[in-house]
């Protein structure tokens, strides 16, 4: 929690304001009890008019000013809360956008989402929290039993009995819902994960008739949050009552002592009124001090899940050099190494790639072929750092990837996944999403390349059409197309085709390959393909099996000695014979 308050430092004028706005206004209203009790036995009881009409001018300058007090500060604070609120977001944000494949996948996109509103909401609450009730409760606890004693220290053994009561039942209540509070947020991530399971999947979920199975899964997730709710509401509920119950039985014990010492002429009517006052603001403040217990811990259990996400090394800080490519790259191009390498993915037990090697050279097409699950794609991730090899390393010219910038290693990357991404906007913002200084000319040379100009002229608006989140309004063959010329608008020297033919008709992917010839004369092109027919023409063939290298050589040369690339030529001609 404490690490996290340190994002308040812009704020601290402000929050010094709103302290010492604050302090004044706990002395007004501590000071009218006071005024109160001369009110009632130097005013009323002697018939003193004038008195009464001056004290109670004070009373209400005082009150007016308090009130004054308390709107500013409310103002700031939330001012103060808000933008602490929208910094620590932002920052998150961007830590989370710089962290690893790997510390992604580990956390999982519902956990982080949870984290970067719903945690830091609780943060925020907490803070609004301390800049009013758990600082004014302090002051006014010590301000009231300072008054309260000068106003009559025998009646002030009635405190004797009723804090210590209140404190142990603070303690015992907070030691019980401290530890739901975490059980709480983890809830919230299962419901917020469901929420994007099944959401995303909809269409999938309505065409295999699962709505009904998705509703149930949701229930029973929402109800476990709830009857958590429920339980920590619960002991809460205790505590509430408890505190009033505490709090009259203060005032009536005050009264009844109180009526005996006037009886006995030791005390005076309003110095009684004024000391009940004082009571009430004591056990206020004490009521205000639990709430504040019951809430930090919550807020604490929120904190800690936030700092887990910053406490993350960041993959752009894993540099450890500034050895740069610069200008050499873009002269000769980019020799990608894999030397060596091999990679397991969190908590897997097999290993996804292993002993790779392999050299890819400027203005040739490396093409990675091999079955289901055999790591083509996980080849290529590494890449782009969106894993690093547990074992060998991956070089660009010569120097590890590892040791380079990670954003001047992607910059240098066209990368199209396997499953087209695209985002809300026109098709020119998604084709722009690479380079933003793509020329108009550029763009539409990306779109021919990619065999994506037809279908984008006969877009109502063209390339201002609107894409759906998701690319929900564009065909899978369309979104293919756009993604690929995303990548293409960017000219970058290393394509990264990880299975983008897949959802093309055999004309137009080889339309499309063709055309791509001519733009990457000077780029390292590595093509991941399910079909023969699309790397038949590479300058080198990997064939991947079990994630090992089991052969490479050009389409004759593997056809003549690699059984695995022989049969999965067979049965591929198999499956074209039998359409
Ligand atoms: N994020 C991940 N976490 C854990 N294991 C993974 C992850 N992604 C892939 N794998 C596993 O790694 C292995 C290789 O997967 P990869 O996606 O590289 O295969 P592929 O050859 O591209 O398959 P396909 O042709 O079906 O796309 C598989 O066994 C897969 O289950």
């Amino acid at each position: 929690m404490l690490a996290l308050l340190k994002h308040l430092k812009p704020y601290r004028t402000f929050v010094i304001a709103v302290l010492l706005m604050m302090f004044a206004g706990i002395m007004l209203e501590l000071y009218l009890p006071t005024l109160m009790a001369g009110l009632v036995d130097n005013g009323i009881a002697k018939s003193d008019i004038n008195y009464v009409w001056r004290t109670g001018g004070i009373m209400l300058v005082c009150t007016i000013l308090a009130v004054g007090l308390t709107i500013f500060v409310t103002y700031l604070s939330s001012r103060i809360t808000q933008g602490f609120s929208r910094d620590v977001r932002r920052m998150l944000f961007t830590h989370v956008e710089g962290l690893s494949m790997e510390q992604f996948d580990r956390l999982g996109t519902a956990s982080l989402i949870t984290r970067t509103t719903n945690d830091i909401r609780q943060v925020q609450d907490v803070i609004s929290m301390m800049l009013s009730m758990m600082t004014r409760a302090p002051i006014m606890l010590i301000g009231g039993i300072i008054l309260a004693l000068s106003r009559d220290v025998t009646l002030s053994i009635v405190f004797l009995v009723t804090l210590p009561v209140l404190a142990i039942i603070i303690f015992f209540v907070t030691r019980k819902v401290i530890p739901l509070f975490s059980v709480l947020q983890k809830k919230t991530d299962r419901l917020n994960l469901l929420l994007r399971e099944s959401l995303i999947g909809t269409r999938v979920v309505r065409a295999f008739n699962r709505t009904q199975f998705e509703k149930d899964r949701f229930q029973t997730a929402n109800e476990d949050y709830r009857d958590t709710g429920i339980r920590v509401n619960r002991i809460l509920a205790v505590l509430y009552p408890i505190m009033m119950i505490a709090m009259n039985a203060t005032s009536i014990m005050i009264v009844w002592f109180g009526a005996g010492r006037i009886d006995q002429g030791a005390m005076q009517v309003g110095n009684l009124m004024a000391f009940l006052q004082y009571a009430m603001m004591i056990l206020m403040s004490l009521i205000m001090l639990s709430m504040a217990f019951v809430a930090i811990p919550r807020a604490q259990a929120s904190a800690k899940r936030i700092n887990e996400v910053f406490a993350l090394q960041s993959a752009k800080q894993e540099v450890k050099s500034d050895i740069v490519l610069g200008e050499d790259v873009q002269q000769q191009g980019a020799v990608i190494s894999f030397e060596q390498v091999s990679f397991r993915y969190a908590g897997a037990e097999k290993h996804a790639l292993k002993d790779i090697s392999f050299t890819a050279k400027p203005g040739q097409t490396t093409a990675i072929i091999g079955s289901t699950g055999s790591g083509k794609s996980t080849l290529l991730k590494l890449i782009p750092r969106f894993y690093d090899p547990e074992i060998g390393k991956i070089t660009i010219n010569g120097v590890a990837t590892n040791l380079l910038d990670v954003d001047e290693l992607r910059s240098l990357i066209g990368y199209i996944p396997q499953k087209a991404s695209l985002f809300r906007g026109t098709i020119r913002h998604n084709l722009r999403f690479g380079n933003p200084h793509t020329t108009d000319q550029l763009e539409q040379q990306a779109l021919e390349i990619a065999q994506a100009t037809n279908f984008v002229n006969s877009k109502e608006k063209g390339i201002l059409d609107e894409v759906s989140q998701g690319g929900g309004n564009l065909s899978g063959g369309q979104k293919q197309r756009l993604s690929i010329a995303r990548a293409l608008a960017r000219q970058p020297l290393i394509y990264l085709f990880d299975d983008s033919f897949s959802a093309l008709d055999y004309k137009t992917d080889a339309k499309l390959r063709a055309a791509l010839k001519q733009v990457t004369e000077k780029s390292t092109v590595i093509i991941v393909a399910q079909r023969v027919n699309t790397i038949i023409d590479a300058d080198q063939i990997i064939v991947l099996h079990d994630g090992e290298v089991a052969g490479t050589g050009t389409h004759e040369q593997l056809l003549k000695s690699n059984i695995i690339y022989q049969e999965i030529v067979q049965s591929q001609q198999m499956e074209e014979e039998s359409v």
